[in-house]
């Protein structure tokens, strides 16, 4: 019987970037045409059959005044998000790189507000996190008054941990050491708690002194990744809280080390750390009907 030829859709051009091993699939979304469903999001996100990476980061044009761009988010399992804190860092080299802005300071809204990047030297990129919420509803965590720390029943056991939001929402558990912590097991399961109604990254923190911590997250909609941003942030923040840390904290990832800063509540969280660009591909998106895709890849060209 032959093969149906099914339509083929449009060449997509991207760029696979990562911040500490923490990796994106990014796409301008200015220059050209782009669209995808969820499933095709899976797809492309998929180590084996697609492209792979922990999220797709799409860069639009601006929806504000005062804004460059506008900055969307989706993980792995297809779901659109809030914020992505390393996925930032890259996102200021990447509208740098394809010659979209020659800023240093660019500013960028989110689908939960606006934040500001910071473009510094050797590829190192501050991004200001805004102010982190701590009301319940606003995470949102169910809890009938704000805590810094709360207790979860999860299958019998009773965890400790502290809620707050980015922008995305995070719990944060205290671990002796993350290399015995079970991120396998109770990651997911309070990723998925009911407790958090729109699901929540989950960040094992060892505290190591005031100023050095060691961090591992369960993302929510990507699993364990080597490094995350945000939950970086929501980590020391919520061992502030527990006036465990200093203002100025180093966040040791299994991809790599943070800096970040807050001064407490009301006040934004600084992160600074690196972006790194892999190499710049282009695929064929299938027709309505789904086509085959050809991927080709070549080394990214360094900006000089
Ligand atoms: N890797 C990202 C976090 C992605 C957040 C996403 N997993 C969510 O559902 O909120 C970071 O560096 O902040």
């Amino acid at each position: 019987m032959t093969q149906q030829r099914r339509t083929q859709g449009p060449m997509l051009r991207f760029t696979k970037m990562h911040g500490l091993g923490n990796d994106f699939m990014v796409v301008d979304a200015i220059s050209q045409p782009f669209r995808l469903r969820p499933e095709m999001i899976r797809e492309l996100a998929n180590r084996n059959f697609g492209i792979g990476f922990d999220q797709l980061l799409v860069v639009e044009p601006p929806g504000l005044p005062d804004v460059d761009f506008r900055y969307r988010i989706f993980n792995a399992d297809g779901s659109e998000v809030e914020q992505c804190g390393n996925g930032a860092r890259c996102f200021a080299r990447f509208v740098r790189d394809q010659r979209l802005t020659n800023k240093k300071v660019i500013r960028v809204q989110t689908a939960k507000g606006v934040i500001e990047l910071r473009v510094g030297r050797e590829g190192m990129v501050m991004v200001n996190m805004g102010v982190p919420e701590f009301n319940p509803p606003a995470i949102p965590f169910a809890a009938d008054r704000r805590k810094d720390v709360y207790t979860v029943d999860v299958d019998g056991q009773t965890v400790e941990l502290s809620a707050l939001s980015m922008g995305n929402p995070h719990g944060v558990l205290l671990v002796e050491d993350v290399d015995q912590a079970p991120v396998e097991t109770l990651g997911p399961k309070l990723e998925r708690h009911p407790r958090f109604p729109a699901r929540a990254n989950i960040g094992f923190l060892q505290i190591l002194d005031r100023t050095h911590v060691r961090l591992r997250v369960f993302e929510r909609g990507s699993g364990e990744t080597l490094a995350c941003g945000s939950g970086a942030c929501a980590a020391v923040v919520a061992g502030c809280l527990r006036g465990l840390l200093d203002a100025r904290v180093e966040v040791e990832l299994r991809g790599g080390p943070l800096v970040i800063e807050w001064q407490g509540e009301g006040t934004p969280v600084m992160m600074e750390g690196p972006a790194t660009s892999v190499f710049e591909g282009q695929l064929r998106l299938p027709g309505d009907s789904g086509g085959r895709r050809r991927r080709s890849a070549r080394p990214h060209k360094q900006r000089s």
